[in-house]
């Protein structure tokens, strides 16, 4: 018998493009939601474009977020079900989104992401991200109902926000080599689709890098568009697999040892240029990926993230307990091993 599914689950409406933010109503329309809407946003995204959200619902009532925490989706759960919310609108980077996918899943709601940083794909999938205590937690959760992606707002961020998005998509090549190295040595599962998805994203991404520059709107445009995609080869994965490999865990464990020091993408980027050297040796691609980041102004190196190389060394000698996922660091490398490669890379 056939016993095989898949239940795919993918925004049904993605606006990209400039000023598109006026088009949250209509977008919200189109989804046929009942109940008011909610808004879960964070100081800067509020103060830049709040209000344009509010004038678009009357009267929306919303909540401000400083971080991104278990206590955070309690508090928007709360404030949610007071406001009687038929629904959530996040406005901001990966902390009110992360909080606000945990946070609907929980009321059993949807919500909308209006992303203001390209920061990482996290913007578009179905996983939060959040941190406790000695480890993080990437939960399972729906993907937004809608993305608004108002490539004006974006490309006004900070420059790093955007770098970091990229660095985040370049992360994508490791990613999937790890997948498929899980695949055949402990029998994951692997979805060519979505391996091939997320690989295609970053070549591109890498094949647009000349257009990627600081001031241009078309480099929102780009990073945002392979966000998307990236987005989208998680929600057919099922799973992050597609784009979170080695180098996620050893950026996972940079937070947890010296927290918020990097963005997420642009540890992913560092991570991701010695984790291929460990799949590909000295002579291998790691020099494509530390020449990509370079060209879109990522750090490539342990001095440009503000992190000390012992740091580095730890968060690489012990990533791989931070999380049941098999990648190339397989239970862990020596500390030699890990030096070794830290300097050949030229990150340390
Ligand atoms: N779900 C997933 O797959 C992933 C989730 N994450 C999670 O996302 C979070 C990190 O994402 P990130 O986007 O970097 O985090 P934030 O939401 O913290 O945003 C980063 C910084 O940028 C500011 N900011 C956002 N938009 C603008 C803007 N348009 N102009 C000026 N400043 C702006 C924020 O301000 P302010 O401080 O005022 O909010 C904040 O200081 C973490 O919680 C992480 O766990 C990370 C990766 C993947
Ligand atoms: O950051 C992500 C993909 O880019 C999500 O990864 P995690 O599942 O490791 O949190
Ligand atoms: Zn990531």
């Amino acid at each position: 018998m056939f016993d095989k599914s898949t239940w795919i689950k993918l925004p049904r409406n993605v606006l990209q493009g400039h000023g598109v933010l006026d088009d949250l109503s209509a977008a919200v329309d189109e989804l046929y939601l009942s109940g008011d809407p909610f808004l879960v946003t964070s100081p800067s995204p509020d103060r830049i474009a709040g209000d344009r959200v509010r004038d678009q619902f009357d009267g929306i009532a919303s909540v401000s977020l400083d971080r991104a925490s278990f206590e955070s989706v309690e508090r928007v759960v709360d404030a949610a079900r007071e406001a009687d919310a038929g629904y959530l609108i996040a406005l901001g980077g990966g902390k009110p989104i992360d909080v606000a996918k945990m946070a609907s899943d929980r009321l059993d709601c949807g919500f909308i992401s209006v992303p203001t940083a390209a920061s990482h794909d996290g913007i578009v999938s179905g996983r939060s991200s959040i941190p406790e205590g000695d480890t993080r937690h990437s939960v399972a959760a729906d993907p937004p109902l809608a993305v608004v992606a108002d490539t004006e707002l974006l490309a006004e961020a900070p420059w790093e926000l955007t770098t970091a998005g990229c660095a985040d998509i370049i992360s994508n090549y490791t990613a999937v080599k790890d997948w498929e190295l899980a695949h055949r040595l402990k029998n994951v599962e692997y979805s060519e689709y979505a391996g091939a998805l997320s690989q295609m994203t970053a070549e591109m991404l890498v094949g647009s890098a000349d257009s990627i520059k600081p001031g241009l709107e078309e480099s929102a445009w780009i990073v945002t568009k392979a966000l998307v995609s990236s987005g989208v080869a998680m929600s057919i994965a099922g799973s992050s697999r597609p784009a979170s490999g080695a180098e996620h865990l050893f950026s996972h464990q940079l937070d947890r040892i010296a927290p918020g020091r990097a963005l997420h993408g642009h540890q992913v980027g560092v991570g991701s240029i010695m984790t291929e050297y460990f799949h590909s040796g000295a002579r291998g691609e790691w020099t494509d990926i530390r020449d990509a980041l370079s060209t879109m102004g990522a750090p490539t190196t342990a001095d440009e993230l503000g992190i000390d190389g012992e740091t580095i060394i730890e968060a690489l000698t012990t990533a791989h307990e931070i999380r049941d996922r098999y990648t190339i660091l397989g239970n862990g490398v020596s500390e030699e091993a890990a030096i070794e490669a830290a300097t050949i890379t030229g990150v340390i």
